[in-house]
């Protein structure tokens, strides 16, 4: 299987091109779990498949490192974008993506004729715990909820942006959150029928925040791009920080501006590593 390794933030990926490999017919789940694997695989957060799509210009599946299927993914798909330009897939600079979030559109940024990165039209975020989905009366909101992990409680805000993120605001600075630790027990806890992603921020003025991530299915990544819009979204909506807001990951920054008509933009950074040809013996 040939593939394409790029990253956006730190946030890896092995991309796959659909058209040209044969994908139909295989276990995904296993193909994630070994091309994934630091050891025994390529290494990345996630292996992403460009497919033919019917209701956009490609399809982007994205399977996490332990094999489950993620609905978006924000880092992959401005990885996708310009994958699908310099591959000579698309000669588009600005492209429907068709997610099991809904369609997904990201812009390729030009700067001096070269592309410097791309901005993404992420949607718009839900706040109903039936949409996140998370326990409790369907049509309420998730702000300040309680959840206790080894004796601390945290208070987060749930938020929907085409995947379930749970936002923790934290005064503490969070690099010395114990991510492995906390991080799966959140992601498991009882009030996440589908288990959710956990940001913990810090607010470091009205329009700079420092970010960190346990991703479902992932693990400790050095950066989410769907959990960064969470984040800006749900600073905004309890009043910690402006609309627009530069973060701070641990593999890079993103800038999220959360415009007044609901939808969420990400810009930042695609960059392709290598690329190779992977021995799928499954
Ligand atoms: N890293 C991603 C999100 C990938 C999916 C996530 N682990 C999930 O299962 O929801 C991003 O950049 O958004």
């Amino acid at each position: 299987m040939q593939f394409s390794k790029w990253h956006g933030a730190g946030n890896d990926f092995v991309i796959v091109n659909g058209f040209k490999e044969k994908v139909a017919g295989l276990d995904l789940a296993a193909a994630g779990r070994l091309v994934c694997d630091r050891h025994f695989g390529v290494g990345a957060d996630g292996l992403v498949f460009v497919l033919p799509s019917d209701s956009a210009d490609f399809r982007m599946q994205i399977i996490n490192s332990d094999g489950s299927e993620a609905e978006m993914c924000g880092n992959a798909t401005r990885c996708v974008a310009r994958y699908l330009y310099e591959q000579g897939l698309t000669d588009k600079t600005k492209v429907t993506l068709e997610t099991l979030a809904g369609p997904i559109r990201p812009e390729l940024v030009f700067t001096d004729g070269k592309v410097s990165g791309v901005r993404v039209d992420m949607g718009k975020p839900r706040f109903k715990r039936g949409e996140i989905p998370m326990s409790g009366p369907a049509e309420d909101g998730a702000v300040n909820v309680p959840v206790t992990v080894d004796g601390r409680t945290y208070y987060g805000i749930g938020v929907n942006m085409g995947n379930p993120h749970f936002v923790i605001f934290l005064d503490e600075d969070v690099r010395k959150v114990e991510l492995p630790v906390t991080g799966p027990k959140i992601e498991t806890d009882a009030l996440f029928p589908r288990k959710t992603n956990v940001e913990f921020a810090n607010v470091l003025s009205r329009g700079e925040l420092r970010m960190r991530v346990w991703e479902r299915g992932a693990g400790v990544t050095l950066a989410c791009g769907t959990g960064t819009c969470a984040t800006v979204v749900a600073g905004a909506l309890s009043g910690r920080c402006d609309r627009t807001a530069q973060v701070h990951l641990d593999g890079g920054d993103l800038t999220i501006e959360w415009a007044e008509d609901d939808r969420v933009f990400m810009t930042g950074p695609a960059v392709e590593v290598f690329r190779g040809e992977f021995l799928l013996r499954i």
